[in-house]
C-alpha cells in the first residue's frame, strides 16, 4: 500500500508574534499541499508576514510545529538544518530592505549557491537564473541602487530560486510593482512551479491577483482570533461552457 504524499509545508498551530503576553497569531494551523499554490489573504496588521517568516524558518514560535515535506521544522534562523532552510524560498515586498547593497546583481542571486559550497555552479546557475528572470546584460553587474525595484525584485527571485526549493514563500512579492512586472514574476513563478513541482504560499492584499495565481486563498481575520478563522476558499474552475 503506498502512503499519501506528506504536505509541502504544514503549520501546526502556531501561536506566535513578538510579545508572549500578547501573541499576533494563536493556534493558526495551515496546510500547502505537495505542488499546491495557496494564497494568504487579510487586513493589514493581521500577521500574514509573520506566518510567512515562521513558515520560512526564520521566526521561532511561541508554540506549535512546522512541517516541511512531513519533516519537523529542526529550528529555526541560524538554528535550522541547511537541507530545512534550503527547502524553503522566500521573496519579500522590499527588495531594498531584502538585499545586500554592496552586492552587484549577479553576487546577489549567487548568495546562496556560494553560501552552500557551490562555486563551481554559481557562474553558470546565476546566468541561467538570471536569465528565468528576465535580466541579462550589464544589469548584472550593478548595486541595487543602480536598478529599479522591478528589477531588484526580479533578481531576489531568483536569489530565491537558486537552491530549487520545495516550497515557495511569496510575502507581497509584488505589492510595488506595476502590472506588467507583476504579470512577469508571477509567470516565472509559476514556470518554476511547473517544472519543479514545488509549492507555493503568496501572501498579499491583491485579491484578485491571488484568486487568479492560487489554487485556494485562504484569509486571516483581525486581531486575536486571527487563528481560529482562517477561512479557504477554492478557486472556481475555469468556465469552459460555450458562451
Ligand atoms: N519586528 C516586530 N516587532 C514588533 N512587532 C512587530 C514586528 N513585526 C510586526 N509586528 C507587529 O505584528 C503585527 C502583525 O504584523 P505583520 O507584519 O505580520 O502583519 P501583516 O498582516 O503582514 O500586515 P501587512 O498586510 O500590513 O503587511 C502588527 O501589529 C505589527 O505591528
Amino acid at each position: 500500500m503506498t502512503r499519501p504524499t506528506p504536505p509541502a509545508l504544514e503549520l501546526r498551530e502556531i501561536t506566535a508574534g513578538y510579545d508572549r503576553a500578547a501573541p499576533v497569531l494563536r493556534g493558526v494551523s495551515l496546510t500547502v499541499g505537495e505542488g499546491e499554490a495557496v494564497g494568504l489573504l487579510g487586513p493589514s496588521g493581521c500577521g500574514k508576514s509573520t506566518l510567512a517568516k515562521v513558515a520560512a524558518l526564520l521566526h521561532r514560535p511561541f508554540a506549535g510545529t512546522v512541517h516541511l515535506g512531513g519533516a519537523p521544522a529542526r529550528g529555526f534562523r541560524h538554528r535550522a538544518p541547511r537541507a530545512q532552510r534550503t527547502a524553503v524560498g522566500v521573496v519579500f515586498q522590499q527588495p531594498r530592505l531584502a538585499a545586500d547593497p554592496r552586492l552587484t546583481l549577479a553576487s546577489l542571486i549567487a548568495e546562496p549557491l556560494r553560501a552552500t559550497g557551490r562555486r563551481a555552479e554559481a557562474a553558470g546557475r546565476t546566468e541561467e537564473l538570471a536569465r528565468s528572470v528576465g535580466l541579462g546584460g550589464d544589469l548584472l553587474a550593478r548595486r541595487p541602487h543602480e536598478v529599479s525595484d522591478g528589477q531588484l525584485q526580479r533578481a531576489c527571485l531568483a536569489r530565491a530560486l537558486a537552491l530549487r526549493p520545495r516550497v515557495l514563500v511569496c510575502d507581497e512579492m509584488t505589492a510595488m510593482l506595476d502590472a506588467s512586472t507583476t504579470a512577469a514574476l508571477v509567470a516565472v513563478v509559476e514556470d518554476y512551479r511547473e517544472r519543479s513541482g514545488a509549492a507555493l504560499l503568496a501572501v498579499g492584499h491583491d485579491r484578485t491577483l491571488l484568486e487568479r495565481w492560487c489554487d485556494r486563498t485562504v484569509e486571516m481575520a483581525a486581531g486575536a482570533e486571527a487563528g481560529t478563522a482562517l477561512r479557504s476558499a477554492r478557486r472556481a474552475p475555469a468556465d469552459t461552457s460555450a458562451g
